[in-house]
């Protein structure tokens, strides 16, 4: 059996994609790894499994509501709850493949239905829904530098840290260290902010499942709504709508949270490239 793929990207937080509307490939842990592994497989930051939500057991209940589903898996083999870049390049796939037009489609995803629009300049705006804040405090570690972190969830988990200096982060080969122990059951992802102009930030991230990524959409939605609270903005509060711009390593995408709380991000999606998954190499993953 071939498998088609794609390559694709969201302000660089890149992805396997594999299109398999009736959940017929068995995509196991040790197979999305090493897919996604950028020396032994293809390479990217995560893989999209590209489902009807009708055919995958954790969605069927969504069918209804959205005709795909998408599978998501970080570059580990783990499960996340959500992508933001991820259900962008995933929208724009499903445009490219002929699923749906531009306009407004609903994906479901672990973390609930998301509302897409794909405008027809190419960018892609997402409902992301509203950030929860779990009120345990954390501190961030790397190196010598410690920082307090906020707790945000966006259907994953975000430690946000403000900075002085991006720099102060290092070169995250490893994840930083969160305390107290426990905070994070399910590890987190973590955010390093620095101030760029008014209601404009930049950020890192290191990413749970894949290590440091040049973008991550949660996590800059996680950054601007920590941001608005660190300025006194809640828009639930002020009854105006708030946007950050955040400046990512690979890009920049704009966040808004209204003043029903829930929050938009807009950027781009991009494919890069298509082709075949050798039939003799999967097979032989015994994954
Ligand atoms: N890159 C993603 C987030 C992917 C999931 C994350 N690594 C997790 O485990 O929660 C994004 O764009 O949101």
């Amino acid at each position: 059996m071939s498998i088609a793929f794609l390559k694709g990207h969201g302000t660089q937080n890149d992805f396997v994609i594999v299109p398999d509307p009736d959940n017929a490939i068995e995509l196991g842990p040790d197979a999305v790894a090493v897919l996604c592994d950028r020396r032994a497989g293809l390479g990217g930051d995560g893989l999209l499994h590209v489902v009807r939500s009708a055919a995958h057991p954790e969605a069927k209940h969504m069918a209804g509501e959205a005709e795909w589903f998408m599978d998501y898996r970080n570059g580990d083999g783990s499960v996340a709850e959500m992508c933001g870049n991820g259900v962008r390049v995933f929208a724009h796939y499903l445009q490219r493949a002929g699923h749906v037009e531009a306009g407004d489609l609903a994906v479901a995803t672990r973390g609930g239905i998301k509302r897409v629009h794909i405008a027809k300049d190419g960018d892609i705006t997402v409902s992301m829904g509203k950030a929860a804040f779990p009120e345990e405090q954390a501190t961030v570690t790397v190196g010598e530098h410690s920082w307090p972190a906020r707790n945000v969830n966006m259907g994953n988990p975000h430690a946000v840290a403000f900075v002085d200096d991006l720099d102060q982060a290092g070169h995250l080969f490893t994840a930083p260290l969160t305390a107290p122990a426990g905070v994070y059951p399910d590890g987190v992802n973590v955010e390093f902010v620095v101030d760029r102009g008014e209601r404009h930030v930049a950020m890192r991230v290191h990413e749970r499942g894949v290590g440091e990524t040049r973008s991550c959409g949660t996590g800059a939605c996680a950054v601007a709504v920590a941001t608005a609270r660190r300025d006194g903005l809640d828009p639930a509060v002020t009854g105006a709508p708030v946007t950050y711009t955040i400046d990512l390593p690979g890009g920049r995408l704009v966040i808004t949270e209204r003043v029903d709380g829930e929050i938009e991000m807009t950027g781009p999606a991009v494919i890069v490239a298509e082709g075949e998954i050798s039939s003799e190499w999967f097979e032989n993953l015994g994954a």
